[in-house]
């Protein structure tokens, strides 16, 4: 348990997220959900949040009933756009390369969307409506120019790989980042602060529930 006052659960395989809520010191689990993150929306922040929310609902659903009781499911999403394009993680090498070209040299927007779902009330059955607060935040990142050479002996790094926009800002490519305007963190796979203020307001929910079962038993 946490200061939160319940179990956390990140539903991500993304080892920067999981690094992001050590560093604040949060007790939570890990169950990776392995949905498809197609999507038919264009527009970035929609993206982000509704692929957010099918990750956590995803992990949700999965959770026993004891487990769900007392438990707030998190799930996150990162995309890069760029002059109308939405990049998520590259699928090869040479698309790193196209994308790294694209954002070389140019300002560029990151989003991520966090959804978090939890039990709203102890008697809740199946299918009732959940707690969720879904959010995202954006971050404008403006690049150094890279050549050629140095767009290749960064993908031969192997650090674009599994990164949305083919880079790591926190990684090799902090070389080449000119400005950022917006949370860092963001950046990296979740805006931290956001998330904390946000998972504070539902332990407030929590106790204020305590307050009224306390007072329905005197
Ligand atoms: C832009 C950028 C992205 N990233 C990473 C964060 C995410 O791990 C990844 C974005 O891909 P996502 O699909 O958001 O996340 P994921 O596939 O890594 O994990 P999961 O879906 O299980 O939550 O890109 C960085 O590490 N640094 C950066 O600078």
């Amino acid at each position: 348990m946490n200061k939160l006052g319940y179990k956390l659960i990140l539903a991500s395989a993304s080892p920067r997220r999981r690094e992001l809520l050590d560093q604040i010191g949060m007790e939570f689990e890990v169950m990776p959900s392995g949905v498809e993150e197609k999507m038919e929306s264009t527009v970035p922040y929609e993206m982000v949040m509704e692929l957010s929310a099918r990750k956590a609902r995803d992990i949700f659903h999965r959770l026993s009933p004891e487990k769900r009781n007392g438990a707030v499911v998190a799930g996150a999403d990162t995309v890069v756009a760029v002059e109308n394009k939405i990049l998520g993680k590259p699928k090869d090498e040479k698309e790193a390369q196209e994308m790294l070209s694209l954002l070389q040299g140019r300002t560029h927007q990151v989003y991520t969307g966090v959804t978090l779902i939890w039990k709203e009330h102890a008697q809740q059955t199946e299918g009732e409506e959940m707690g969720k607060t879904s959010f995202y935040e954006r971050t404008d990142v403006t690049m150094y120019p890279m050549s050629e050479e140095e767009i290749c002996a960064y993908v031969e790094s192997g650090e674009p790989m599994d990164k949305a926009g083919a880079y790591g800002i926190q990684g090799k490519c902090a070389a080449y980042v000119k400005e950022i305007n917006g949370d860092f963190y963001n950046v990296v796979g979740l805006p931290i602060a956001r998330l904390y203020q946000e998972m504070k307001k539902i332990s407030l929910v929590h106790e204020h529930r305590g307050d009224m079962n306390a007072a329905s038993q005197e």
